[in-house]
């Protein structure tokens, strides 16, 4: 799985009151219960069970829904010890407990795991203001971010400034002493479900490895530019560890975005994004649609359309003002592809 943590945004120095006391026990909340939120929470679970300076019980916050069978998910996940929905098949661990009220799923807890798609974190995080113990650390799995063009707003910054507490962030490559980039990773966590659309519309297309391969690596070279562009400190070596070649070939190929690009291409751009998403994901989300226009927006406004043609094409695409064909024209175009 991806490893890369990174301390990020200290606010202020942990009062540690409680921590320095003997036998005082750390207590850690997720907070999301979607597919990589139940395994954060799993894994968690299992290594509280092991280390004797953490509670055994993790409290897993989920976004409450009503499964077909008119059971609650919550209700369902505490009686299987499986989130049904979004993980089926696998034990969380019996100290895992769902619980769908928020403010009750974090109270206590100095350890949170933010882990829930970028586009909820605004509420949450409204909800949680004056909530959070003042000495509570916060680590964020959230891949995505909001890209205004006002500026990016990192989400480990934007849960950092809102709750008043550090926020670490963990995605991607597996050296976490050699990479200590926080916006390198996060953009790279964000820009990688926009290499992955284009991707699936080559797959959608039946263009072959050849060019899904050229498409990886001019998305990484857009990547790597749009990064730099809005953070001149982002390290070119982030690049070639797990979140950023890593993990944009993982998504280009096993990734969600991928997956309901490829069904967008193949009904010829006649079916929308939302509506592919909601008859194929069961409930999961996309991040990279929204990713796309934001970004587009930030070249538009700076003039920078030009220097960013994959970019700019796969928004033409999903925007409806391009079929995804065009992604071919673009390219012989461009003669970016060896074709
Ligand atoms: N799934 C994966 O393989 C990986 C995902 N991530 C990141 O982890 C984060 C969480 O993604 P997943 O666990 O995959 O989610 P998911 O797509 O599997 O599930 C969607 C989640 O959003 C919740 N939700 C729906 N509407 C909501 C609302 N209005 N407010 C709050 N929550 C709502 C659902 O209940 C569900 O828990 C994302 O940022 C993703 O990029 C990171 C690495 C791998
Ligand atoms: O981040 C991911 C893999 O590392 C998941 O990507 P998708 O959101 O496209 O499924």
């Amino acid at each position: 799985m991806g490893d890369t943590a990174t301390t990020h945004h200290t606010k202020s120095a942990n009062n540690g009151a409680n921590d320095n006391q003997i036998g005082f026990k750390s207590r850690v909340s997720v907070i999301g219960s979607g597919s990589w939120g139940s395994v954060a929470a799993k894994l968690v679970a299992f290594n509280t069970l092991n280390l004797s300076s953490f509670h055994d019980e993790v409290k897993m916050w989920v976004f409450e829904e009503t499964l077909q069978s008119g059971e609650k998910l919550t209700d369902a996940i505490n009686r299987t010890n499986e989130n049904v929905k979004y993980l089926p098949g696998i034990k969380l661990g019996k100290n895992v407990i769902a619980d769908p009220d928020l403010d009750n799923a974090v109270e206590d807890a100095n350890m949170l795991v933010f882990v829930t798609p970028h586009q909820f974190i605004d509420n949450i995080c409204k909800s949680l203001v004056g909530k959070v113990r003042s000495d509570a650390e916060a680590i964020s799995l959230i891949k995505g971010m909001e890209v205004k063009i006002e500026g990016p707003c990192l989400i480990s910054t934007y849960i950092s400034e809102q709750l008043g507490i550090n926020c670490s962030v963990l995605m991607g490559a597996n050296l976490a002493n050699e990479v200590q980039d926080v916006e390198g990773v996060e953009l790279c966590g964000t820009l990688k479900n926009v290499v992955a659309i284009a991707a699936g519309f080559v797959d959608g297309l039946d263009m072959g490895n050849n060019t899904k391969a050229a498409i990886i690596r001019f998305g990484l070279r857009e990547m790597r530019e749009f990064c730099k562009l809005l953070f001149s400190s982002v390290k070119d070596d982030t690049f070639f560890e797990s979140c950023g070649v890593a993990d944009v070939i993982t998504t280009c190929f096993g990734g969600r975005n991928r997956k309901v690009a490829e069904a967008f291409a193949r009904n010829g751009g006649k079916r929308s994004f939302d509506e592919l998403e909601a008859e194929m994901l069961q409930g999961q989300k996309l991040q990279g649609v929204t990713t796309v226009r934001e970004v587009y927006e930030v070249l538009r406004h700076r003039g920078l359309l030009e220097l960013f043609p994959l970019f700019a094409t796969v928004h033409e695409i999903c925007s409806g003002c391009l079929p995804p064909s065009a992604i071919v024209i673009y390219s012989e175009k461009k003669n970016i592809f060896p074709v």
